[in-house]
C-alpha cells in the first residue's frame, strides 16, 4: 500500500492559468450542488479531480480544503458513463488519473458483498498496521449510506465521520483511506457493493468500532432493531475504549473535511 507525491517539477506541464481555470469551473460546480442539497459537497470526476490537483500543487489552496497526496481525505469521483442504445460504457477504475490527482494507491484486492435486505448494516470496520487498507467503494445495485470515521489518533477530528449516498444510479465511488473506521447501511433491498483495497485481507488484523457508539452521533435512519447485522458487529468495542491503532502526523495528514461530502 502507498500513497505517494510525485515530484513537484514533474507536474507543473501547462500554465498556471489552465489549472486556475480547472480549479474555478470545478468550484462553481461544486456551488452549485451547495445550493441544491444545502452541504458543500464535493462531486467531481476523476479528470477533474486531476486538473484541480495540479491547481493546489501551484501554490493556490481553495475553499474546498482538498490538498492531493500523502494526506489522501476521503473523497468521492464520479465515473464517466458513455451511455448508447445498448446501455452504458464507464472506466470505473483508472489508476493512471488517480495518479495525475497525486493518489497512487496498489490495490491488491477486490470485493463483492451483496446484501438481501435493506437496512444491513456491515461495520464499522478497518484493518491495523501493517495491512491498513485504502478502499474506493462502489454500488452496482441498489444503494447505500457509506460512512467514514476518522480513527487517527491526535486528529483534529478525531472520531468524526463524514457520509456519502453511493448507488447505482449516481454512480459514485468514495475512496475511504486507512485511519478511517469504514461502514455502510443499505438503502435498498438486493444492493451489491463493490470495492477494491489496498492490502489483502488479514483476519488477525480485521478490527471494529461499534456502529452505534453514541459517541459517533451517526445517523444511520434506522432503529438497532430494525437493523440487520452480522454478530461480530453488535461486539466491536465503542470509541473510548478502542486501541490507539493509527496516529495523526500534522506533517502529513489532513484533518477531516466536515460535510465535505453528502
Ligand atoms: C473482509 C473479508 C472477509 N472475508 C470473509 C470472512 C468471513 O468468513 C466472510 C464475511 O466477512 P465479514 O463479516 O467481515 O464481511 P463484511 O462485514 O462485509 O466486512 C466488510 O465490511 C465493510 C464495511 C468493509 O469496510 C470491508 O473492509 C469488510 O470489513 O468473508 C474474506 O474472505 N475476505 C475479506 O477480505
Amino acid at each position: 500500500m502507498s500513497v505517494n507525491r510525485k515530484p513537484r517539477a514533474a507536474r507543473q506541464d501547462k500554465p498556471v492559468a489552465f489549472y486556475e481555470q480547472a480549479a474555478s469551473t470545478f468550484l462553481q460546480r461544486t456551488r452549485a450542488t451547495a445550493g441544491r442539497d444545502g452541504l458543500v459537497a464535493h462531486r467531481f470526476t476523476l479528470a477533474d479531480l486531476a486538473k484541480c490537483c495540479h491547481a493546489f500543487r501551484n501554490g493556490r489552496e481553495h475553499e474546498t480544503g482538498f490538498r492531493p497526496g500523502n494526506d489522501v481525505n476521503p473523497f468521492i469521483v464520479i465515473p464517466k458513463k458513455h451511455g448508447d442504445a445498448r446501455g452504458f460504457f464507464s472506466e470505473t477504475y483508472k489508476k493512471s488519473q488517480l495518479e495525475a490527482a497525486g493518489v497512487s494507491i496498489d490495490f491488491v484486492q477486490d470485493n463483492h458483498a451483496f446484501s438481501a435486505a435493506k437496512h444491513t448494516v456491515r461495520g464499522l470496520h478497518f484493518q491495523t498496521p501493517p495491512f491498513a487498507q485504502h478502499k474506493l467503494v462502489r454500488v452496482t445495485r441498489g444503494a447505500i449510506l457509506d460512512v467514514a470515521v476518522d480513527i487517527r489518533c491526535g486528529s483534529p477530528t478525531y472520531g468524526q465521520h463524514v457520509c456519502a449516498t453511493i448507488s447505482a444510479d449516481n454512480w459514485r465511488q468514495i475512496l475511504v483511506p486507512a485511519g478511517f473506521a469504514h461502514g455502510l447501511i443499505t438503502l435498498e433491498p438486493e444492493t451489491e457493493v463493490l470495492y477494491k483495497v489496498s492490502a489483502n485481507y488479514a483476519p488477525d488484523h480485521d478490527k471494529g468500532l461499534l456502529w452505534n457508539d453514541p459517541d459517533l452521533g451517526i445517523d444511520w435512519g434506522v432503529a438497532e432493531a430494525d437493523a440487520h447485522l452480522s454478530d461480530k458487529d453488535r461486539t466491536h468495542p465503542r470509541l473510548k475504549d478502542l486501541p490507539q491503532f493509527f496516529q495523526f502526523d500534522p506533517e502529513k495528514d489532513l484533518p477531516l473535511v466536515l460535510n465535505s461530502i453528502s
